[in-house]
């Protein structure tokens, strides 16, 4: 037997060893506990966590192995890495490390050399030797394969990554997949960074970073599970559709709970839905039906009120609020008894100091109420007529201390002789019009949010960690109003500036969100390797963003290659019919789960979706307000094809009249949707996004 056999013998039996051992730890789990006892209800969840680890541990023990000789006299240990810790039967030895484990980072960091390696743990770095790497794919309890990428003392050839490549060569069905197994040393980093900072995530379309961000939530709960809750934790994506996408990452990782959600939901019901959306999908088709220009998409309102000048106003009219909310006046609910201004100022301003607006108001106007009280009192006042009238008066006085709602100071901005200077006319009249029927833009909702957020505070605890997923799209307003909802900053905030398609409401470069936080708050990483897509789906990509100009960084593939990506020019008679017979080409060959075909506006993904019908393909038509993707054959806007993947597209027309030079962002986002496969059509002359060599 050669000795690659005898260790594979030896895995082998391992491995059935530690399934035996959890299946016995399974089966010692008794019933559920179903009476009153707080203490056995509390027994009760604890077993349940346990027997949930347990249930991964058995599908797939452990992925991963390595042996550390920890300096200065440790001995040479085997530790095998999985996605759930296990400890043996009885013993508190490790079966299965927890891949969160600080000894696990090992496992992602080391890439080879005989240099002594470290990891941080809790009481410092830990220093020693790695005797040796090794990657397994158990399947339905078998081993099935067993790859050493290193092995100490023998001479290192470059193992290209083989557990990567098999893993981006499956084909992917309607949800993002966990990559415990195979995450990279670049994305291991920013998962394990520390808590208390705002990182920043700049990475190429297919990089990993929504797959990266998932991650870290999972090991923040697992490294600070006395300080982070997973009900204190928020996501934010781009809408419902992607949160369904998203959906299963975290409960493969033993995470439940977190609130997924969209800005826009999370705002109004914040804001308890005092004001309405103007439909969302109006927005989109007047950005996307017709080309707009970059001027105008500069300019748009969204990125006025989105801007921090507004928010500068914004806070100016509150402080001006806060000044005048005492009256100057003295209250006098009786002759001769006075509560003085100065007074009041004082209760206001130091026995509050620290509230929000609002409620130090409603406190103020309590407190004039009890002295009111305890002077009639004192003053022993039972005439019912006089205790009427000075009560009459007091209700009064009360009224003289204003209270409001967001959405009206909000409107008091953009009318009358109050209106703030930094909106334009036609936006503030639109916008002051739009108030009155009670409906705001999406670009409304930010500084509706942070108004609300300063005058009531945000009525639940704050938030341990924010997630903020297309991240390019949002405004420095909308970071300000969720600043507010953290004692100090922790969050990770990913996206790509080369897919800024939003750009009428988004930012142009990541300082404007960074410049938020000082230096010490902020951490900002880079991930140029790209995943998702073949070398050669990349390689074209990269074309379309060196056609944005401006010394873009260009994707790096990982070394996968597939079939070249098509470019076919076709006639307008021939292409609905050629549409049809690529989606059948591909379906043929068995190779793809899911297909798109990518159109440039939702009006031709409707008609495209119509033929396809008609044709008797089973496909779906992907919409703005979608809760859910379905996988398989869809039709998309390529708008909304942001933050999917599918292991086929086809991008039903590329001419020059649908992709404009300031298109190429869109253009760039609908072909790096795609993992294996990529053609595109085209009847007008080609895009010069993409004939440019
Ligand atoms: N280390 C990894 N191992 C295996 N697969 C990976 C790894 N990193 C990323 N992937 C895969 O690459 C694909 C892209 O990941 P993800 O959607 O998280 O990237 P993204 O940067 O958010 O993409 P985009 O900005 O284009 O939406 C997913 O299929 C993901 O599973």
């Amino acid at each position: 037997m050669t000795q690659v056999q005898s260790a594979y013998q030896e895995e082998q039996e391992r491995l059935a060893r530690s399934m035996d051992d959890i299946k016995s730890q399974l089966a010692g789990i008794g019933p559920r506990y179903t009476g009153d006892d707080f203490t056995e209800q509390m027994l009760d969840l604890q077993r349940e966590e346990r027997k949930r680890r347990l249930e991964v541990a058995f599908r797939e023990p452990y992925f991963g192995r390595i042996d550390f000789e920890e300096l200065p006299n440790g001995e040479n240990k085997p530790l095998y890495i999985g996605k759930a810790g296990v400890a043996k039967q009885g013993s508190n030895e490790l079966l299965v490390v927890d891949w969160r484990a600080p000894v696990a980072s090992l496992f992602y960091s080391f890439t080879g050399g005989e240099d002594a390696a470290a990891y941080v743990a809790p009481e410092g770095e830990i220093e020693g030797f790695v005797h040796l790497k090794r990657n397994f794919m158990v399947r339905q309890g078998e081993l099935v394969r067993m790859v050493d990428s290193y092995v100490r003392g023998k001479d290192e050839e470059s193992v290209t990554d083989e557990f990567l490549l098999y893993r981006l060569g499956e084909n992917k069905d309607n949800k993002l997949r966990d990559i415990v197994s195979t995450i990279q040393h670049e994305q291991d980093r920013i998962i394990r960074s520390e808590r208390n900072k705002a990182l920043f995530i700049q990475g190429v379309a297919g990089s990993g970073k929504t797959t990266v961000a998932l991650h870290r939530l999972a090991f923040l709960l697992y490294q600070y599970a006395d300080r982070v809750k997973a009900e204190r934790m928020i996501i934010f994506a781009p809408n419902r559709m992607f949160l369904d996408y998203i959906s299963g990452v975290l409960p493969e990782l033993g995470v439940g709970d977190i609130l997924q959600t969209t800005f826009v939901d999370w705002s109004l019901e914040l804001l308890g839905h005092e004001v309405k959306l103007r439909s969302a999908s109006d927005a989109l088709s007047y950005w996307f039906e017709e080309h707009r220009s970059a001027e105008e998409m500069a300019n748009a309102p969204g990125r006025i009120k989105g801007s921090l000048t507004f928010k500068e106003a914004i806070d100016t009219r509150i402080e001006e609020l806060e000044q005048r909310l005492v009256p100057v006046i003295p209250f006098e609910p009786l002759p001769g008894l006075i509560l003085k201004p100065e007074l009041m100022k004082e209760w206001f301003e130091t026995d509050y100091g620290d509230e929000t607006l609002m409620k130090k108001r409603d406190r103020l106007v309590n407190r004039i109420r009890r002295w009111f009280e305890s002077e009639l009192k004192l003053r022993k006042v039972v005439d019912k007529k006089l205790r009427a009238k000075a009560q009459t008066k007091l209700n009064a006085f009360s009224k003289k201390i204003p209270s409001f709602t967001a959405p009206q100071l909000y409107a008091s901005l953009f009318g009358g002789k109050q209106a703030v200077t930094v909106i334009p006319k036609a936006i503030a009249s639109a916008t002051a019009a739009s108030l009155k029927n009670g409906q705001v833009e999406a670009e409304d909702l930010a500084p509706l949010v942070y108004i609300h957020l300063r005058l009531y505070g945000l009525q639940i605890s704050s938030y341990d960690h924010i997630v903020i997923d297309e991240a390019q799209d949002y405004s420095p307003f909308q970071l300000e109003a969720l600043r507010l909802c953290q004692k100090s900053p922790s969050m990770t905030v990913l996206g790509d500036l080369q897919q800024g398609i939003h750009a009428y409401a988004g930012i142009q470069s990541w300082t404007e969100l960074i410049d938020l936080f000082t230096e010490e708050q902020t951490g900002f990483f880079e991930l140029n390797r790209s995943y998702r897509s073949t070398m050669e789906i990349i390689e074209f990509a990269n074309r379309i963003l060196g056609a944005m100009g401006g010394g873009v960084k260009p994707a790096v593939p990982v070394f996968r290659s597939g079939d070249p990506v098509e470019v076919e020019q076709v006639t307008d008679k021939e292409w609905l019919s050629r549409i049809v017979s690529s989606v059948q080409e591909w379906q043929a060959t068995g190779q793809f789960q899911t297909i798109s075909v990518i159109g440039r506006t939702a009006e031709q993904c409707s008609e495209l979706h119509e033929f396809l019908l008609s044709k008797g393909l089973d496909a779906s038509l992907v919409q703005s307000k979608q809760p859910e993707y379905g996988g398989g054959l869809s039709v998309v806007p390529v708008y909304l094809s942001k933050g999917l993947e599918f292991d086929a597209v086809l991008i039903a027309d590329a001419g020059a009249d649908k992709y404009s030079e300031n298109d190429a962002k869109l253009l760039y986002v609908g072909c790096t949707r795609a993992l294996h496969k990529l053609k595109l059509l085209h009847r007008d002359s080609l895009t010069s996004l993409i004939s440019k060599e």
